[in-house]
């Protein structure tokens, strides 16, 4: 249901010049060197898809004693980026000192990254700093798949009078590792979208995918959900990056994604409820599956040990005392225990013929 929080944003078309949707932002995960950024710039620029170029100039990095960015020398190098090739440049911000730096600059967008939104005192530093300023702002969602906590960061910037704001969907941190960097947790920004249709929400897929292989397919999926543009990490020589080296694209790899990138320009409306749900049912099954395939694993090292100590693979004490614990836990969360019952059933079908291959052919 559409929530009237944030009243009053102007649309990605008014934020700067040329602009339109879907916003394409391109550019290397940091600013390394003054030929790199130019290099990339030019070559970004070449493909004629690029609106804003992008360049990390301050990096919250994980580790202390990593590359924290090159500091506010980068901003000149941004600002010769904007002389040479007429592209709008952008740089992440994690507390007032940037926010007045960039700005001093002549940056023409900033966002916000994951670890900053997370924490609501940098929030209110960085909106305060930002009071008055008419200067388009995106907010990368938290860590956490906390879609409360990426809303509440919003409203601190929409609370000190900044209109030209959108959200950056960058994926979410999990215990569960997949072939993803991040988890895509599509729901959330789908839910986000459902609330506040005016607020753009742009995906950033490299965050998402994690290696440059997997990109294309989370972009595809973004603009399949209808989202407002991406932002893309892009790199002259990405193999040889100082951050974030085995997800950025070169600019040539990014210019190919984005021709083949079906459906920019559908007008099909978007059936919110119908395909959000089914979204998130997708990304219940992978879980799901996920899960299963842990468990399997899990199995196998029992194999081994049997094998070693000479043990039946079926043990019918063990089962009836999983099948009683999981009919009743499967109950307290309203389903039926039967159902729980057989599903379980063919889970144990599954590790019984698992264990016997091993152990098969493991024999002599
Ligand atoms: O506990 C074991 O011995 C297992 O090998 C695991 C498992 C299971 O899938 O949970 C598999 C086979 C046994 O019949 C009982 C349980």
């Amino acid at each position: 249901m559409e929530n009237k929080k944030f009243q009053g944003i102007i649309p990605p078309e008014k934020w700067i010049k040329d602009c339109s949707t879907p916003l394409i932002i391109a550019g290397p995960c940091s600013a390394e060197t003054e030929e790199q950024v130019m290099q990339t710039a030019h070559q970004l620029k070449n493909t004629g898809v690029v609106q804003i170029f992008r360049a990390g100039i301050w990096k919250p990095r994980t580790q202390p004693n990593t590359f924290e960015g090159v500091g506010s020398v980068g901003l000149e190098w941004l600002q010769r980026v904007k002389r040479e090739t007429g592209m709008s440049v952008a740089t992440e911000v994690g507390s007032a000192k940037h926010v007045f730096e960039a700005i001093k600059y002549g940056v023409d967008l900033l966002w916000i990254g994951a670890r900053t939104t997370s924490n609501p005192f940098a929030i209110q530093e960085i909106a305060d700093a930002l009071q008055g300023a008419d200067i388009p702002v995106l907010v990368k969602n938290p860590l956490s798949p906390d879609l409360d906590l990426w809303i509440g960061a919003i409203e601190r910037l929409h609370a000190v009078g900044l209109r030209k704001l959108g959200a950056i969907h960058r994926g979410f941190f999990s215990w569960e590792k997949t072939d993803l960097r991040n988890q895509p947790c599509w729901h959330i920004p789908l839910s986000m979208m459902r609330q506040f249709p005016d607020l753009p929400i742009i995906c950033d897929p490299s965050h998402i995918a994690g290696k440059r292989e997997l990109v294309p397919e989370i972009a595809q999926r973004a603009y399949d959900l209808r989202m407002h543009g991406l932002m893309v990490e892009t790199h002259i020589n990405p193999d040889n990056a100082w951050s974030d080296a085995r997800q950025q694209l070169t600019p040539a790899n990014f210019s190919e994604m984005i021709q083949s990138l079906v459906g920019t320009d559908s007008d099909e409306p978007y059936n919110h409820n119908l395909n959000d749900l089914r979204t998130e049912i997708d990304e219940i099954d992978e879980q799901l599956l996920g899960m299963v395939a842990r468990r399997m694993r899990t199995v196998e090292k029992i194999a081994h040990l049997k094998e070693e100590e000479k043990l039946n693979v079926i043990q019918p004490k063990r089962w009836q005392d999983v099948l009683v614990n999981v009919k009743t836990k499967a109950e307290s969360r309203g389903l039926r225990p039967t159902f729980a019952e057989g599903l379980f059933n063919a889970i144990h079908e599954e590790s019984v013929l698992l264990q016997s291959n091993i152990i098969r052919s493991n024999q002599p």
